[in-house]
């Protein structure tokens, strides 16, 4: 087993291929616990697949690890009980249901017939579950709310609880803040931080450039299937391999 493997995820010579396109090009990535890690890069650059690849849903050579165990070989749903969760760039709510029931809906296989019963049938678990995962995102108060009622902000938070609903290891989040102004962009930075500190590693894939290279303690780079860059936010900027690739311009200087 890798030294890496040990802790956090551990994602080896990732490898896809869709007919002609090489999707991912031997992308090796680590996430620490406790930290926030990006994953940037131009659109088609590969990161959806990345992650898609990591939590089985699409074939994939290479190997995952996740805190010593190798999950590689294992379907979709036998990776998530091992600790990996996701969110889709298409996370939106069910907006008639309230805050608790759109993470029951997520965190229970079977749907919404699962959650009358989860909700009402074993209260008591049903609800620990929603308010731990509500006060991680700092929605405490929010549980009986309905989803179309809550801001913008609101509801992404509730689409990060939602991938934390299930047996939470390790976060892989696809474009969670899209659509966000930048004061909703911050609040969210806050807390993916409190997250990540609480415990498990944050895989964070945006193109809002401020909030990735604020809130990140490392960063990925993808073109082209590959991964062109691997070091600090700070380092990022001064890149000119990822200014080019990415920003075509020199980077703020910023949040250093
Ligand atoms: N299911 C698929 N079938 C065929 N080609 C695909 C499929 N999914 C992705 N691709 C191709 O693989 C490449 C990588 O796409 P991917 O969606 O992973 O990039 P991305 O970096 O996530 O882009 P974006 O930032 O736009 O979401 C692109 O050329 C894309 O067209």
């Amino acid at each position: 087993m890798p030294v890496e493997a040990e802790a956090g995820l551990h994602a080896s010579d990732i490898t896809v291929s869709y007919g002609g396109v090489l999707a991912n090009d031997r992308v090796t990535l680590d996430v620490t616990p406790g930290q926030v890690v990006g994953l940037i890069g131009p659109n088609g650059a590969g990161k959806t697949t990345f992650v898609d690849a990591v939590t089985g849903f699409t074939a994939a050579e290479g190997q995952v690890w996740l805190a010593g165990t190798r999950l590689d070989e294992l379907a979709p749903h036998h990776r998530r009980a091992a600790g990996l969760s996701r969110t889709w760039q298409s996370g939106e709510l069910f907006s008639n249901l309230t805050v608790a029931e759109n993470i029951m809906v997520a965190a229970r296989p079977g749907g919404l017939r699962r959650v009358w019963h989860d909700i009402f049938g074993r209260r008591d678990r049903a609800s620990d579950l929603v308010a731990n995962v509500l006060r991680t995102v700092g929605l405490a108060d929010a549980e009986e709310t309905i989803a179309r009622d809550l801001t913008l902000g609101q509801q992404k938070l509730v689409g990060v609880a939602r991938a934390m609903a299930g047996r939470c290891g390790l976060l892989l989040l696809d474009e969670p803040a899209a659509g966000l102004d930048s004061a909703e962009s911050a609040a969210f930075a806050e807390r993916l931080r409190a997250i990540a500190a609480d415990g498990p590693g944050v895989l964070l894939i945006d193109h809002d450039m401020s909030l990735v290279l604020g809130v990140c303690d490392r960063v990925y780079v993808m073109e082209f299937g590959k991964v062109i860059f691997a070091g600090t936010p700070a380092q990022a900027r001064r890149d000119p391999a990822v200014v080019a690739a990415y920003l075509g311009v020199p980077m703020e200087a910023s949040h250093d």
